[in-house]
């Protein structure tokens, strides 16, 4: 049984997409974002998804992918944010190494600023909305992860050396790589 070394997970904003391939490439692994792979596999894009189909839909694509990229990747595997919102999603998730990516609320939503790529924080009030989202989430990412590293004060690459710690893996020193 196969298992991806890694899977992140967190809230808009937190740095999966972002910090994922560069944690692959740390690692020498292939990276997968779960995002793009229903968008693939859907030949559309998520907006398109939740304005066509509506979110239980998207909900429903999100699990089967999910279910199928930590039962055949190998490498670091981004999550939606709100795929841990399943209940069979996070049950999966037991065993695998999972790090939780946390931000704050006033970093996320400079983060996710103007973007109207999130159809989850589309709506007059962003700002309660995404409150509202990491309340919510907070206790249901901490209930799947291994691993949590806050990545408010902290650059990409510098989230990679703190995901590394986390792991156990050491960080290579700058130059022997
Ligand atoms: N540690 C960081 N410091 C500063 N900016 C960051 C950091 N991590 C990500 N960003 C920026 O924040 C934005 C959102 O990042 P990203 O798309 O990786 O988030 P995400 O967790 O994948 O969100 P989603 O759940 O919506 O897919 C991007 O513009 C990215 O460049
Ligand atoms: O936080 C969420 O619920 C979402 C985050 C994105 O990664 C996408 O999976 C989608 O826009 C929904
Ligand atoms: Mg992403």
């Amino acid at each position: 049984m196969t298992s991806p070394r890694a899977v992140l997970v967190g809230p808009p904003g937190s740095g999966k997409s972002t910090v994922g391939p560069l944690l692959a490439e740390r690692l020498g692994v292939d990276f997968r974002d779960a995002d793009a792979d229903i968008e693939a596999a859907a030949g559309r894009s998520i907006p398109e998804i939740f304005t066509s189909d509506g979110e239980p839909a998207f909900r429903e694509l999100e699990k089967r992918a999910v279910a199928d990229g930590l039962g055949s990747y190998e490498g670091v595997y981004s999550l939606g944010g709100g795929a841990i919102l399943a209940e069979e999603t996070r049950a999966l998730l037991a065993g695998h190494t999972v790090v939780f990516l946390s931000v704050s609320m006033p970093a996320g939503m400079q983060r996710t600023g103007m973007s109207t790529a999130r159809p989850v924080l589309a709506g007059v009030n962003p700002r309660a909305t995404y409150k509202q989202l990491l309340e919510a989430r907070l206790p249901l990412y901490r209930s799947v992860a291994t691993a949590e590293v806050d990545t408010d004060e902290r650059r990409p690459d510098e989230v990679v050396d703190a995901v590394l710690a986390a792991l156990g893996e050491k960080a290579p020193v700058e130059g022997t790589s």
